[in-house]
């Protein structure tokens, strides 16, 4: 039976992984207290305990901001874990997969980014995200890299929850207009991952085209129509709303200055990834709505 290893089984992607990945075989799915990612001793220990065919990696330092004056631990989890678990699974011939971000890029491409496109990561966290695929791919691990964007799940924090929460507190927001990218749901990651681990299996290796993927789902909106949209999901189903609609504001990134500074673009193109595995993407307000179905 295969027999997967699966970190921080309770951030948004990991939690949707449990279920998505349990048809697959044995998963071991390990938090922060099991395995502290900026231990690499504790994380040798693990995967050489374990011997997993296949270990699945969303644990990563996400807090985008405070990655500027946190740039050692936030290099810790997203690059130097990464290295780790990649020189393990190496040894054993497992197969890695690991997650990745819009935020490489540095968003001044007109149109979505391919994965041929140069990146130029314009934040700690889009630098320490860059360097851990560098290292994943450095070791000869056997892997798949799946960047991704916006993501937003049931289970954990996101945007659309912060939306939801400022909306009962505020009679007025402000929110960044001339951001575009894609919201992505982990429940979606989570069920291509699993179909790509099982393509991998009855591959058995031969022919399959491992390497670095674009994941997100289709369509594209910015951060103050998708919050608009949530928001007035909210409304409609009941929830305390004190902002008018004509009150969620929409403004610049000069006009809301923050410690990281996030790509003006993060469309991300999907062609690779539908062509070569035959998948679907759905738009991303499905995805949305089928998580405000849980959470309003
Ligand atoms: N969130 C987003 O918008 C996007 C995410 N991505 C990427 O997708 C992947 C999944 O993201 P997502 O699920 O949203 O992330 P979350 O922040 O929801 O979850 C990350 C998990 O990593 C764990 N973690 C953090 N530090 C450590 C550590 N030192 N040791 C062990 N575990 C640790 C966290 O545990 P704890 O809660 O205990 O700290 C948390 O459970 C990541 O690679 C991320 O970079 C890509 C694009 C967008
Ligand atoms: C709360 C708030 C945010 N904003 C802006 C700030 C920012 O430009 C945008 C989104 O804010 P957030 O801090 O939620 O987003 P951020 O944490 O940057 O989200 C990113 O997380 C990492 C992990 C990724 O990999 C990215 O794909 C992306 O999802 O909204 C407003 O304009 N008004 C507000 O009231
Ligand atoms: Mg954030």
């Amino acid at each position: 039976m295969l027999k997967l290893l699966l970190t921080g089984a309770n951030g948004q992607v990991g939690f949707e992984l449990r279920r998505s990945l349990a048809v697959l075989g044995d998963v071991l799915a390990v938090d922060q207290a099991q395995c502290d990612l900026s231990n690499p001793a504790a994380i040798r220990q693990l995967v050489q305990n374990y011997r997993p065919n296949v270990i699945v990696n969303p644990a990563a330092y996400t807090a985008v901001d405070q990655a500027e004056s946190n740039p050692l631990v936030a290099s810790a989890v997203n690059a130097d874990a990464v290295q780790v678990l990649g020189e393990e699974a190496q040894k054993i011939g497992a197969l890695v997969v690991h997650y990745s971000t819009d935020y490489v890029f540095d968003g001044r491409k007109d149109g979505a980014y391919t994965e041929l496109d140069p990146t130029n990561p314009q934040s700690v966290y889009g630098a320490t995200k860059l360097a851990g695929e560098l290292a994943l791919q450095a070791t000869g691990a056997r892997h798949l890299i799946l960047r991704t964007s916006w993501v937003v799940g049931a289970h954990g924090g996101n945007f659309a929850k912060t939306m939801i929460r400022l909306a009962a507190q505020r009679h007025q927001l402000s929110i960044v207009a001339d951001q575009f990218g894609v919201p992505t749901s982990a429940a979606l990651l989570a069920d291509i991952t699993a179909h790509l681990v099982r393509e991998h299996q009855t591959s058995g290796g031969e022919g399959f085209t491992y390497g670095t993927y674009h994941a997100v789902a289709g369509g594209v909106t910015n951060w103050h129509e998708y919050a608009c949209y949530v928001i007035e999901r909210a409304r409609a189903a009941g929830r305390p709303v004190l902002v008018a609609p004509d009150a969620i504001l929409p403004i610049t990134t000069a006009d809301y200055p923050t410690p990281a500074q996030r790509p003006a673009n993060s469309r991300l193109a999907t062609a690779k990834l539908q062509q070569t595995f035959g998948l679907h993407l759905p738009h991303w307000r499905s995805g949305v709505d089928h998580i405000l179905d849980q959470i309003l």
